[in-house]
């Protein structure tokens, strides 16, 4: 039995290239970004991966992502979107320049609100706050699919994957914060029946 989950960040978006705080605001890839979910779809095509079910977000970038590798691999997965897979809500930070931000609140303020486990920007979600509602909807909905023998893709958001990625590899909250996830590059592992991890291919490495 194939117990194959493949983790995507969306393609770059506009906000993304403009460097400002995203969050649960709703801009479209860049013409980068669609170049890069095309690639990652692409590049799963070439390693002749094949999925049962998708899974995604609540937001266009998400959604995008997602159907352009679709289009690229020539499938048409029942797909579910939900908002627990949403990027961190990040509050009052939404829409602000990471630089101004910089600027305003200090470098070492921002980047406790960017990349600490448990201190949550103003008004909006720490990565554990992300982490308790993402990892109970991986919980019922994604990993058992997975354990069920369903080869599961899923498009999402650089923080709510990290909270995946946390509970899947078993990282401390140090090491989940150091790593960051490339726009459009997969990650792919195949599990054992307990939901461990027997192979991981990161496509950034
Ligand atoms: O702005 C955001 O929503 C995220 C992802 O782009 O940013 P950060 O990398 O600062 O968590």
């Amino acid at each position: 039995m194939e117990r194959l989950l493949v983790l995507v960040r969306h393609g770059q978006s506009e906000w993304n290239l403009k460097n400002l705080f995203t969050g649960w605001k709703n801009p479209d890839l860049t013409e980068q970004g669609v170049k890069e979910a095309r690639t990652a779809g692409q590049t799963l095509k070439e390693m002749k991966l094949e999925f049962d079910e998708a899974f995604t977000s609540d937001l266009l970038r998400a959604q995008k992502t997602l159907d352009l590798m679709q289009e690229e691999m020539g499938t048409d997965l029942p797909i579910t979107r939900d908002q627990a897979l949403n990027e961190r809500d990040y509050g009052d930070l939404t829409g602000m320049n990471k630089d101004e931000a910089r600027k305003q609140f200090g470098e070492e303020q921002v980047h406790i609100w960017r990349r600490s486990f448990d201190v949550p920007p103003p008004g909006g979600e720490s990565l554990k706050m992300t982490a308790e509602r993402v990892l109970p909807y991986f919980d019922t909905e994604i990993l058992p699919r997975v354990l069920a023998g369903k080869r599961i893709l899923v498009s999402a958001h650089g923080n709510s994957l990290r909270a995946l990625i946390m509970q899947l590899e078993g990282l401390t909250p140090e090491q989940i914060l150091k790593r960051e996830l490339g726009t459009g590059t997969p990650i792919i592992y195949r599990l054992d029946e307990e939901g461990g991890i027997v192979e991981k291919i990161d496509l950034a490495e």
